[in-house]
């Protein structure tokens, strides 16, 4: 798996620490961040592809650094959203998984390959010639995800992928997650998700407060918000 290293990288809004330096290595395979609002889950995942830089420190993906090497990086880290809303940005199905492709500079045909499988792995071979707009929500996020593993990256970051879903597609987007070969990083509020992941991290107010195994990791979540007033 890739390694993902945090050296005492932090965050500051406006001389606020949103993330406190942080010292961490990820190399497993599947890895969970949970905390309450406004922790600075999204903050820290979102230093890993270079969507927000660290004010101090460094974070590195598999020794490279956004700041030099984003490019690359990008090419190997896919992010999906919760708002797959968010992520539209052509007018057909086909075409807005296709886009994801433009960077790599493919053959047209192994563009065409490419996404043909993908759409059919997320059952989605007959809405390709539809707008995304018109897609149900779930079919949204699966067309999220779509769009993201048409790159094939070595890491999936997920940014609470199933907190706008009912029941169904939530188990769906959950199978679709763990069915990964990949590296795949998911900050969710969605606890039960995680009882098979490797590692879950626990954020508390702009710090890493524990770090260990889903079922500790959930325990120390859940005391620690009963403590809050
Ligand atoms: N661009 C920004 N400018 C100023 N403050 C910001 C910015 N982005 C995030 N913050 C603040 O940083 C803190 C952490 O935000 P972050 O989105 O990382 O939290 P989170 O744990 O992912 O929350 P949630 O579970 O609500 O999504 C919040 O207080 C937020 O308001």
């Amino acid at each position: 798996m890739p390694a993902i290293e945090f050296r005492d990288a932090a965050v500051n809004y406006d001389g606020e620490q949103v993330l406190a330096p942080l010292n961490v290595s990820l190399t497993e395979q599947r890895i969970g961040v949970i905390g309450s609002n406004g922790s600075g889950k999204s903050t820290t995942v979102r230093l890993i592809n270079g969507l927000i830089e660290p004010t101090s420190g460094l974070v590195l993906y598999d020794g490279l650094t956004p700041e030099k090497h984003g490019k690359e990086i990008r090419k190997r880290v896919g992010f999906v959203f919760s708002d797959a809303e968010s992520q539209i940005v052509m007018p057909r199905v086909a075409d807005d998984v296709a886009f994801s492709l433009r960077r790599f500079k493919l053959p047209r045909d192994e563009v065409k390959r490419r996404v043909a499988e993908v759409l059919e792995r997320f059952e989605l071979t007959d809405r390709a010639e539809h707008s995304p707009h018109t897609l149900s929500g779930g079919e949204k996020q699966m067309l999220a995800l779509a769009s993201v593993l048409v790159i094939e990256p070595d890491t999936i970051i997920a940014d609470e992928p199933t907190t706008l879903l009912d029941l169904r597609n939530r188990r769906r987007i959950v199978r679709e997650l763990m069915a990964l070969d990949q590296q795949l990083i998911v900050v969710t509020h969605d606890l039960e998700m995680l009882c098979d992941f490797d590692r879950v991290l626990v954020i508390d107010d702009g710090q890493l407060v524990y770090d260990g195994a889903p079922g500790e990791a959930i325990a120390f979540y859940t005391d620690l918000m009963d403590a809050k007033p």
